[in-house]
């Protein structure tokens, strides 16, 4: 394995890509000769990839979430509340006050994902992983790619509920 690997963040792009600053080669794709291992140890993935170091391939992003669902959501259950009657309007009033709460801290805000979420992902802070296009509902997946590596979006409407989402990757 050439150890002259390091992960570094594209201005323009805004995403994390590899440089070998033995011959100057720069990509975008993990280098192939590099385990998963070896790729989440090198220099700048812990602090480009997010989430624990794990490389997110180029094109894919990754975000957390933190989903108040409301009785039109297209499944108004969760691991918080089996049978959810709060009205949209509602639900986008409880999430103004996570809002206001978080006042752009990840890390607050994975603590009060971890409480308040109605999404599975609650159990780890709000995070849904890597994913490409094609995997979200249209504007969960738009609100994520439209944000920088950091940033917050406002609050987003999908058929789950209302959401806040913070992208890490
Ligand atoms: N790849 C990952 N980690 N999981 C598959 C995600 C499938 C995707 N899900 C969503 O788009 C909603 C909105 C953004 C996050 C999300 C989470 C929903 C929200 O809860 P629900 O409305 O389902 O009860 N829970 C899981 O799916 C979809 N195409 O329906």
């Amino acid at each position: 394995m050439s150890t002259s690997w390091e992960v570094r963040l594209s201005n323009s792009r805004r995403i994390p890509y590899f440089f070998n600053t033995e011959t100057q080669e720069s990509t975008w794709e993990p280098p192939a000769d590099l385990s998963q291992e070896q790729i989440q140890n090198l220099p700048g993935a812990a602090e480009h990839f997010g989430g624990g170091g794990k490389a997110v391939p180029a094109g894919n992003v990754q975000a957390s979430h933190l989903l108040v669902k409301h009785r039109d959501s297209r499944r108004p259950s969760s691991w918080k509340e089996k049978n959810i009657t709060r009205s949209k309007e509602e639900a986008i009033e409880i999430l103004r006050g996570y809002q206001a709460e978080i006042n752009g801290s990840p890390e607050k805000f994975a603590e009060l994902a971890k409480v308040h979420s109605d999404c599975s992902s609650a159990k780890s802070g709000g995070d849904l992983g890597p994913f490409g296009r094609g995997q979200m509902q249209k504007p969960f997946e738009d609100a994520t790619y439209s944000l920088n590596i950091g940033e917050m979006s406002d609050i987003i409407s999908t058929d789950s509920g209302v959401h806040i989402v913070l992208r890490t990757a």
